[in-house]
Parts: C-alpha cells; sequence; structure tokens
C-alpha cells in the first residue's frame, strides 16, 4: 500500500511514466490494469515510503477519469456502468496476462465454431434422411444412413471435446444441434425431439395423448389435409394449455418438497451432531473430514437428487408402461431391438463410468477443504497478520486449489470418456427406430405417421431403459453424496461410531496403552508388596521379605508376568468394550424431615463434590498415558489448582471431569453435581450445575446480553429436548455413562440434582456483573456505538446537513466515551458500526429509535474485544451462572494479577468451588490445595501429588 501511494504521487506529477512502464510491460493493459487495483509492488521498486495516509492519494489522469470514478464506488452498485467497469475488471485479468489461455479460449471459439458447421450439415442430413424415406427411395434411405452414420464419427468428437473444454457448451451445442436438426426437419419433428420438455415432463397419460396427436398431426400433414392439420394444430396448442400448467407446477412442487426435507435433514443431523457431543468426538478424533460441509452442502445435493432421481424413475415406468404397448403393436422386432440397444448401452456406460463415484466424492471433500481453508484465514486473520504468515497461507491454499483442480480435471476427462459412448448412443436413436421400420413403410404397410409414432414411443422407452446411461453422472454424484452423508450419519450415532475404521484404529491404540499400563501398574504394584520395610530389613528378616507375596501366597516370576499380563488384558478388553472412565452420579437420598433444601453427601472434612478413585487418563489415540491412577475427594469450598509443566495433562483432567474423554479406567464419584462428566445437563445454572471456563472464552454470535447469559440462560428449551435425547450424559447411580438408558437417566438425574431453573437476570443484574468485572465502560462504548449505528441507518441520512451533524455526533460520542481516548486500549475501540450492525442492533431492540439498554448492541465480540476484555465477560458469565463446581482452564492468563485476584475473590464470594489449571504463582494462593503433575517433560509421566496450598505457599515451593 505504501508503494502504491508512492507510485501515485509519482504518477500525478509525471502520468506519462505510468504510460511508459506500461509500454515496457509484456502485457500493457494488464500492467496498468495492476498499478490502479493491486499496487505495483511486483514490478516497481520506489525509492519513497509514505506515511499511510498516502495511500489514499488517488490518480486522476484524463485517460482514466471515468474509470477513477467508477473505481472510487465500493460496495454494492446497481448503476450499469460501475457493473461493466467491474465486469472487466473481473474478466479481462486472466485473458490478458495468461497468454496460454488465450490460446485455449480460440480453441474453444473454433470448437464452438465447429459444432454449428456440424449441426448445419446434421440439419441437411436430415433433411435428406427423411425425404428419402418419405420418397421411399430405398438406395437414397441406405445411402443416407452410412452418411448420418459418418457424420456422427466426425461430429461428435466436436461435441464432446468443446463439453471437454469449456464444461456445458458442447453438451449445449449438441443439444442445440439435435433441435436444429428438428427444426428444419419438418418430418422429423415428428419424432421425440419435437415435443421434447413437454412429453418428458406431464404424467403418462398426457404423454401418451401426445404421441397420438403427433401421429395425426404428422399423417394429415403429409396426406395435405389442411382442415384436418388444422384441428389437429388447435387440439395441440389446446393439449399444451392444459399440459404445461401440469410440468410447471409439478416442478415446482418438487422443489419445494426438496426444499422441506432438507430442512428436516439438516435439522435431523444438527441435532444427532449435537447430541452426545459428537462434534467434539469428530473434531478431537478427526473422524471424518468437514463435518460442516456435510451437513450444509450435501444435505442440499442429497435431497435435490434423491427427490429428482426417484421422479425419473417413476416417471420412466409410467412411460415405460404407457409405451411399450404401443410400440410392440406397432412392430415387435422393434422392441427387440431397443432391449438389445439398451442394455448394451446400460452395460457400456456403467463399464465406462465407475470411476465417476470416487472422483465425485474426491470432489466433494476437496472442494470442502478448500472453502475450510478460506473460512480459517477469516477466522485467525489477526494472528496470521501478526505472525506475517500471509504466504504460508497462500501456499496451503493454493495447495488445496491444485488438488480442487487436479481431481476436477481427472474427473472432466473420465467424464469426457463416458460422453463419447453416451453421445453416440443418443445419436443413433435418431436413426434406429426409422431404419427398423422402413422396410414395412416402403413396403405399404403402414402410413408415415407410423413412423414418426414409433420414433416417439421408441426414444419414450428408451429413455425409461436408459436411465443409467443418461443418468450416470447424476447417479455418479448422487453415490458420492450418499457415501458422504451416510458416513457422516454413522459417526455422530453414538452406536454405531466405533465401527468405523479410523474409530476402531485408534480403539486399538488406546487399548495397547492401556494394556502396557496396566502391566506395568500390576508389577510395580506387588514391588511394592514385595520390598522390605525399612525396620524388617534392620532385623535381617530382608531375605525372606523379599519373595513377592500376593493374598499371602508367595509369587514365583512367572506367576507376575502371568498376573501382569492379565491386568493387561483386562485393561485392553475394558477399552474394546468402550469402557474407560465411568462417571458416576450418587443420587444422594434425601430426608424428608429435613428442613435442609438439598442432599449432600459428606465426611469428617465437610461436603463431598466429587471424588476421583483410581483414575488414569489416556490420550484418546492412545498414544499417551497421562495422569496413573489418581485417586482424591474434592470438598465443597475447598478448591483444587492443577499445576504442572506444558503438555502434563493439566486441562485433560478437566476434559475428564467435563466427560469429553474417557479413555483410561478408574470411576469418578460425582455427589449432586448434575453437570458433571456433561456440562450440557445443567446449563440451566441449577445448583448441581458446572461451569467450563477456556482459555479463550467463546464468544456467541448475538448481543453483550446473549454472551452473558451463555449457555445458562439462552439455551434452556433446547436443554430439555437434548436431556431427553441424549444417551451419552451421566447416569444414575449404578450405572455408567456407557449404560443403556441413559438418555432417560440422565434427565432423572438432572432433575434430582438442578435447582429449578432460576429466574433471567435482570439488566441491573447484567450492568452490576459487568461492573464487577471491571466491564462498566463497555456499556457505555455499546450505547455510543448503538447509537451512532442509529444515526447512520435512519433514512434522513440522505440529507447531507443531517449526515454532516451525525457524523459529528458520531465523533463527539465516541470522544466522549472514556474507552476511546488514546491512553485507553485502543485496539478494544468500536468504531461506529456499518448499517448492517445498526440494523441487527435495531432488530435486537425491537425499536427503530436506539435502544434504552446497551446490553442488546450486536457486534463481533470475539474480533472486537481483547483476549482479556473476553476473559473478563467469560467470568461475568460465571459469576452470573454461580455454579456449584467452576473448572478453568488459564481462564485469567491474558489478565493482569489485579485484575486476576479480583476476579478469583469475586468467584469465591459467589460461593462457588472452582477446579483452575494454570501456570502462575499467584494462583496458589486462591486454592486450598495443589494437584501437581509430573508429565513426560520432567521425566514422571503419570505421576501426580496433591500438596495444601498453605504449605507451597509457607515453603515457597510453588515459586520454583
Ligand atoms: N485430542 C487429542 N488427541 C491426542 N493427544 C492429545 C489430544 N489433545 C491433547 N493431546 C495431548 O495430550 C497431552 C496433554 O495435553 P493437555 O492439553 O492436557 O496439556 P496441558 O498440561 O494442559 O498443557 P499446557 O500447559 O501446555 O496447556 C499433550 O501432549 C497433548 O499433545
Amino acid at each position: 500500500m505504501l508503494q502504491q501511494g508512492s507510485l501515485a504521487r509519482h504518477a500525478t506529477r509525471h502520468p506519462c511514466s505510468i504510460n511508459a512502464a506500461a509500454r515496457r510491460s509484456s502485457a500493457g493493459t494488464s500492467r496498468l490494469h495492476s498499478l490502479r487495483q493491486a499496487g505495483p509492488q511486483r514490478q516497481y521498486s520506489l525509492p519513497l515510503r509514505r506515511s499511510p495516509s498516502t495511500t489514499r492519494t488517488h490518480v486522476v489522469t484524463p485517460s482514466t477519469a471515468s474509470e477513477t470514478k467508477k473505481d472510487e464506488i465500493v460496495g454494492p452498485s446497481t448503476d450499469i456502468s460501475v457493473i461493466y467497469a467491474r465486469l472487466q475488471r473481473l474478466v479481462l485479468p486472466y485473458w490478458t496476462e495468461e497468454p496460454s489461455a488465450r490460446w485455449r479460449l480460440a480453441g474453444v471459439v473454433g470448437l464452438t465454431l465447429a459444432t454449428t458447421g456440424v449441426s448445419v450439415v446434421f440439419s441437411f442430413l436430415g433433411r435428406d434422411f427423411y425425404n428419402a424415406l418419405s420418397e421411399r427411395d430405398v438406395e437414397g434411405f441406405k445411402l443416407m444412413i452410412v452418411k448420418y452414420l459418418a457424420g456422427f464419427v466426425l461430429g461428435i468428437p466436436v461435441f464432446v471435446y468443446t463439453d471437454y473444454l469449456q464444461p456445458g457448451a458442447g453438451e449445449g451445442a449438441a443439444v442445440q444441434c439435435c433441435r436444429t436438426t428438428a427444426a428444419t426437419q419438418l418430418k422429423q419433428r415428428a419424432t421425440s425431439r419435437s415435443q421434447p420438455a413437454a412429453q418428458r415432463c406431464v404424467g403418462g397419460a398426457v404423454r401418451v395423448w401426445f404421441n397420438f396427436l403427433g401421429r395425426d398431426f404428422y399423417n394429415y400433414l403429409s396426406d395435405k389435409n389442411i382442415d384436418a392439420f388444422n384441428m389437429q394444430l388447435v387440439k395441440y396448442l389446446a393439449s399444451f394449455g392444459v399440459g404445461i400448467p401440469v410440468f410447471v407446477f409439478k416442478a415446482y412442487y418438487q422443489q419445494r418438497l426438496a426444499l422441506e426435507w432438507r430442512e428436516w435433514m439438516t435439522a435431523h443431523l444438527l441435532k444427532q451432531y449435537f447430541a452426545d457431543r459428537s462434534f467434539y468426538q469428530l473434531q478431537a478424533g478427526a473422524i471424518v473430514d468437514n463435518p460442516d460441509q456435510r451437513i450444509a452442502s450435501d444435505v442440499r445435493q442429497f435431497t435435490d437428487a434423491a427427490l429428482g432421481l426417484s421422479l425419473t424413475i417413476l416417471n420412466s415406468l409410467i412411460d415405460l408402461v404407457s409405451f411399450s404397448g404401443i410400440l410392440y403393436s406397432i412392430y415387435p422386432p422393434l422392441f427387440a431391438a431397443l432391449l438389445a440397444y439398451s442394455i448394451g448401452g446400460t452395460l457400456g456406460s456403467i463399464a465406462l463410468g465407475k470411476s465417476l463415484v470416487g472422483l465425485n466424492f474426491n470432489q466433494e471433500a476437496v472442494e470442502a477443504d478448500m472453502r475450510y481453508g478460506l473460512v480459517r484465514v477469516r477466522e485467525n486473520a489477526e494472528s496470521i497478520a501478526f505472525y506475517g504468515g500471509q504466504n504460508n497461507e497462500m501456499a496451503a491454499l493454493m495447495q488445496r486449489l491444485r488438488a480442487v483442480v487436479a481431481n476436477y480435471g481427472k474427473l472432466l476427462i473420465a467424464s469426457r470418456n463416458l460422453d463419447f459412448f453416451t453421445s453416440f448412443y443418443k445419436f443413433l436413436i435418431q436413426l434406429l427406430p426409422a431404419a427398423v421400420v422402413a422396410p414395412l413403410f416402403f413396403a405399404g404397410k403402414i402410413e408415415f405417421g407410423v413412423i414418426t409414432q414409433s420414433s416417439s414411443a421408441f426414444n419414450h422407452i428408451l429413455n425409461d431403459v436408459s436411465l443409467v446411461v443418461y443418468q450416470f453422472e447424476t447417479l455418479a454424484g448422487f453415490s458420492a453424496v450418499v457415501d458422504r452423508l451416510g458416513e457422516f450419519q454413522e459417526v455422530v450415532d453414538d452406536k454405531l461410531r466405533h465401527a468405523h475404521p479410523r474409530v476402531q484404529k485408534q480403539r486399538a491404540a488406546a487399548a495397547a496403552l492401556a494394556s502396557t499400563v496396566a502391566s506395568a501398574s500390576a508389577l510395580q504394584s506387588m514391588d511394592l508388596a514385595a520390598s522390605p520395610p525399612s525396620e524388617a530389613a534392620a532385623d535381617g528378616q530382608q531375605q525372606q521379605q523379599q519373595q513377592p507375596q500376593l493374598d499371602g501366597r508367595s509369587l514365583a516370576a512367572a506367576d507376575l508376568q502371568a498376573a501382569a499380563a492379565a491386568a493387561g488384558a483386562a485393561a485392553a478388553a475394558a477399552v474394546n468394550e468402550g469402557v474407560g472412565i465411568q462417571v458416576v452420579h450418587v443420587v444422594l437420598w434425601q430426608d424428608p424431615s429435613s428442613s435442609s433444601s438439598s442432599s449432600r453427601h459428606g465426611d469428617a472434612d465437610g461436603e463431598v463434590l466429587l471424588e476421583m478413585d483410581h483414575v488414569s487418563i489416556n490420550t484418546p489415540d492412545g498414544g499417551l498415558a497421562l495422569v496413573q491412577d489418581l485417586s482424591l475427594k474434592l470438598h465443597a469450598g475447598v478448591s483444587l489448582l492443577i499445576m504442572g509443566p506444558s503438555g502434563a495433562g493439566k486441562t485433560s483432567v478437566l476434559r475428564t471431569l467435563a466427560g469429553l474423554w474417557q479413555s483410561g479406567a478408574g470411576t469418578i464419584y460425582s455427589y449432586g453435581l448434575a453437570g458433571l462428566g456433561d456440562p450440557g445437563v445443567a446449563v440451566d445454572g441449577g445448583s448441581g450445575s458446572v461451569l467450563f471456563l477456556p482459555q479463550r472464552p467463546y464468544m456467541v454470535l448475538g448481543s453483550l446480553r446473549d454472551q452473558l447469559l451463555y449457555p445458562t440462560w439462552t439455551q434452556r428449551s433446547g436443554q430439555q429436548e437434548g436431556n431427553g435425547s441424549s444417551n451419552g450424559s451421566s447416569s444414575g447411580s449404578s450405572g455408567s455413562r456407557n449404560g443403556d438408558a441413559e438418555g432417560v437417566e440422565s434427565a432423572e438425574v438432572a432433575a434430582a440434582m438442578a435447582a429449578p431453573s432460576r429466574p433471567v437476570p435482570t439488566d441491573a443484574e447484567l450492568e452490576a456483573v459487568l461492573a464487577k468485572v471491571q466491564l462498566g465502560s463497555l456499556l457505555q462504548r455499546c450505547k455510543a456505538a448503538a447509537a451512532a449505528a442509529a444515526a447512520v441507518a435512519t433514512p434522513s441520512d440522505s440529507n447531507p446537513s443531517h449526515s454532516q451533524h451525525s457524523t459529528e455526533q458520531q465523533q463527539q460520542q465516541r470522544s466522549s466515551t472514556p474507552v476511546m481516548t488514546a491512553t485507553s486500549a485502543p485496539h478494544a475501540a468500536l468504531d461506529p458500526p456499518p448499517a448492517t450492525d445498526a440494523a441487527a442492533f435495531k432488530a435486537a431492540a425491537g425499536s427503530s429509535q436506539p435502544a434504552a439498554s446497551a446490553l442488546d448492541y450486536v457486534a463481533d465480540w470475539s474480533g472486537m474485544l481483547s483476549l482479556g476484555e473476553q476473559q473478563r465477560l467469560a467470568f461475568a458469565r460465571l459469576l452470573l451462572a454461580a455454579p456449584k463446581l467452576a473448572l478453568l482452564d488459564e481462564a485469567t492468563s491474558a489478565l493482569d494479577t489485579k485484575n486476576e485476584a479480583l476476579l478469583y475473590q469475586a468467584l469465591i464470594d459467589s460461593g462457588s468451588t472452582v477446579i483452575s489449571v494454570g501456570h502462575r504463582p499467584s494462583l496458589v494462593a486462591y486454592h486450598q490445595q495443589v494437584l501437581q503433575l509430573g508429565g513426560s517433560q520432567a521425566g514422571m509421566p503419570g505421576k501426580w501429588q496433591v500438596t495444601p496450598a498453605q504449605e507451597l505457599l509457607a515453603t515457597g515451593a510453588h515459586l520454583q
């Protein structure tokens, strides 16, 4: 941009320099275009570097003044001159900058001209063919058949190659050729080509009716019977009047039905995708590619094609029944020829086109990868820009583009080869029936109209029995979509997922790891049992104690190995059966006579919330054993901090508590925490709820209010539905997550443990919580931005004086807003939102006036707020929800220690018990216990230790 600005100034002084430069380039127009559009970085090295503002300097030279004006228009426009200018900018670069493209274009234009020539040749061939037929000129007729066949051999490659080089064109040309042929041949119009759309689309009875109409029409024509012919014309027109609405409505209702089906199916898949947190399992295990694209794009293709194909099959069946009789009654050998021809055609197209199925499948996948790559750039624009990673992104996207192009290239070749076959197949149909029936006509046994009728009936039946030939590409695409959607449906189904090869592979690795860990652990525990107490050694009993014992029996080395192997096999079997870490919800007995509102489970140290009993955590792919044999109790009000080196498995402990990971062994007992193992169960903020705060908070799309209420109140209605259908959530006291009737049980557990839904917080409460997390100023920013947005969107904007006023007002509002000052975080500044935001804001506020509450301001929160602000907003969420247990994963990592202290204190005051993950020593002060994980980095994978926080603080050990 700097360079562009510099050049622009330079050019203003010396306009000729641009032209000179452009003349020097090999493709002058394109270079000039580049100068104006993209900046000249690639072509010029410029001595001056300007401030960014100079980049806005615009060059106006006499020759480019009008284009410059168009260039200034940014955004949607319906101005024809602007659209034309844009069209030029879009079209010209490729054709001017790529010399080979021009050659290829010349080739396609040549082929397109050739197709017209071929069409003209066919039209004359057709004329002579039917003339020879009607004049009963047998020799001439035979010669015409030979000429026709030679025409096909020469002409079809032209159509196919036009189609290959410019998809769609050849097909269009071929169709045009047939139409032209038909148009110039009065007699040939009697064939199926004469009434193609109507006859193929309307109902069976109408099609038969048209067939007979056509026969009489051409009979009267050839008999030169004017009155009867006119009458027939009228009948034809009347029939069109009735028939056309039939096929128009049929097309409309078919598409409508496909749309409704798509809506239902998408909703159904979405439900499965979110049930049992399948969306997470698919992502974490990389089980299938692009699930989002399968839901959004494949479903649409599936419903359209499934309905289209089934109706085509139905049509074909009706046609088959209707016209078989006609054809058979005309000439049975014609019927036999048709059957032989269609069976041969079907087999041929299957043989030639079978590779299309796989290629279509791949095409869907690579196209989806390409789209996903672009979406990722949009989502991570800032990070990529900071890294300066645009070249890497470009390279990665180019690689994806190459995959798209390479596969599509193969697809084009495969369909080109199939096209050769199907084109011959289709074109021969023009001759076959006439050629077979001609001997009867020459012998005077049938009238001319019967030839046209038989041709029409032949075409109908052939269309029906040649479905595979005609629709092969559609069928191949459809099979690919069925494959992708079917696979998706299997993996979102909790009961079928295990059969997927990728899941099985992961499970095998997990089983192997579990077996190794269990054997090692069995050996270790037996070693421990065998190791001598120090006093015993002192007493000289070492020799005796060294013999390992189990249940009082002495064990030989072989026994040890066998016991370890058995433990390993049991662990592997458990993994294979899908039994991993189990979350058991202990339903607490409520004493009816007790005045206490909730039942509790306690011991000498107070109320117990959860207990981890010999829990070992492995990564889902079986690659790592992160935690071994962890046992601990969490008491209410006794918060736990998990520390350890990076990669030790701290977050994995939270994942396990949230039920996202089950790979490993052991049991987690939950006493009154409905959300443990599945936080979704208690999203309505009941006292049994668990809320998780990740390091990068999830900002939902919507208003500031939506951010604060998520997920506790915003999903209440969905939650009830989810509880009923969720079969992967927590289960009853005796069951595990993996039990059979989990859906019902989880609903019961949720109902038993979660407190009644709390009322939605008022505006005052929401504002108070924002103030508590030091985000009070955000409200003011939202209010100012909302007012500015409303001003921008008012219709009186067309009044320049008003606009001027509005702009001043916005500036005033901005400057009066504290956060907009230079001293406050500039990255978080709220610019006046675009009109679309203003409209969204108005919609949210339900009024054309700025809303009384800035809470309804809608913005892209994750793009607008700094990470620290997002973390504070997430804490506000947490304070409102006041869950019984809060799981925080480095949730204050972007905050200064003052803000961190403030937020933790507010959380503790709200009564929540906390399990935090973090590296900062300052966190120890807000917790009572510290779980330290060894981690493989420290050479202690799986090892752990629980220490009272006081002890660490007293010794300062946490600072090391
Ligand atoms: N879905 C997954 N599949 C396989 N391995 C995983 C998966 N997610 C994480 N891991 C691995 O598990 C190990 C523990 O990850 P975890 O996120 O729990 O570490 P952590 O202690 O929280 O690290 P940090 O402090 O760096 O955030 C890491 O080695 C990580 O690579």
